[in-house]
């Protein structure tokens, strides 16, 4: 089985192309978990299947480290664009991507060899009320800036969906923050019926934050698109950096540049990059 390994700002995945190798009832979760194991595979943050559409150019499943299935992926979907690119799949520089999360709209930006070096990404609408996130309390009220109580401890949350769950904190030294301790305990609450990712966000300036996140079935990662998005979301609703304006997050791996705009779409910029080609052997994987 051919793969690429590939990542945005670190955040790293094992891709699989299936619009050239379908994988039919294949248990996707097993598959996942064995291929980003350091010991049964090359090891990642998760695993990404780039698939034929019925309601998009193409659809991006993206699995995380434990098997679990994600519902978008800001870096993939840098990643996959990129792929489908310079693999000359797409020939336009604009196309949509179907993800579980909803169609998002990806513009690439090739050099003079035709080779992607950056990629625009329409995210969508950020969903904010407790019903889409999902999490438990009334549903049609948001939860921006909310004491809420997590086992024996209790957090200022705002809670954001980018097609995924994130909840945010804001803290004075996200370097500070114990992040492995903390996560775990907040992505398995119960008040996340499907669990969440955490971003821990530091604010520099009314355009600039740092990002740190404990990713939800994948632990602490170097970077998270859809989480940076979240974490400008929250920021913005909290009147703690100017809308509408574009904002640079600060993440391990690198930065991105987030812009929520006047139509409530969030804008994602960044970089993909390829780490190498494979070949799983299937007989130790089946
Ligand atoms: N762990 C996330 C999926 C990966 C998101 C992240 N890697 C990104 O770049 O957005 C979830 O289960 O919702």
């Amino acid at each position: 089985m051919q793969f690429t390994k590939m990542h945005g700002l670190g955040n790293n995945y094992i891709f699989f192309n299936l619009l050239e190798m379908p994988m039919d009832n294949q248990d996707f979760e097993q598959l996942a978990r064995t291929v980003s194991n350091v010991n049964t595979g090359i090891g990642s943050d998760g695993m990404i299947l780039i698939c034929p559409s019925e309601v998009a150019d193409y659809k991006m499943r993206i699995f995380n480290e434990d098997g679990s299935e994600g519902k978008n992926c800001g870096n993939g979907l840098r990643c996959v664009a990129k792929y489908l690119f310079d693999h000359m799949y797409a020939t336009s520089t604009a196309f949509s991507i179907e993800t579980l999360g909803g169609i998002v709209h990806v513009k690439v930006e090739p050099d003079k060899k035709r080779i992607v070096q950056s990629v625009t990404i329409d995210m969508g609408k950020p969903q904010l009320t407790k019903e889409m996130i999902p999490m438990k309390g009334d549903p049609e009220t948001q939860t921006i800036n909310e004491q809420l109580e997590i086992g024996e401890r209790s957090f200022q949350m705002t809670c954001v969906s980018m097609g995924n769950p994130h909840a945010i904190i804001f803290v004075d030294d996200v370097e500070a923050f114990p992040l492995e301790e903390i996560g775990p305990e907040i992505e398995n609450a119960d008040l996340f019926p499907e669990r969440v990712n955490l971003g821990i966000v530091q604010v520099k300036s009314r355009h600039e934050i740092h990002y740190r996140v404990w990713e939800r079935g994948s632990g602490i990662t170097m970077a998270c698109g859809t989480g940076a998005c979240a974490a400008v979301v929250a920021a913005t609703l909290n009147h703690l950096v100017d809308r509408y304006i574009p904002i640079t997050v600060h993440l391990p791996g690198g930065q991105l540049t987030i812009r929520w705009d006047e139509n409530n779409h969030v804008w994602k910029r960044g970089e993909a990059a390829y780490i190498c080609y494979g070949e799983f052997i299937t007989d130790t994987i089946f």
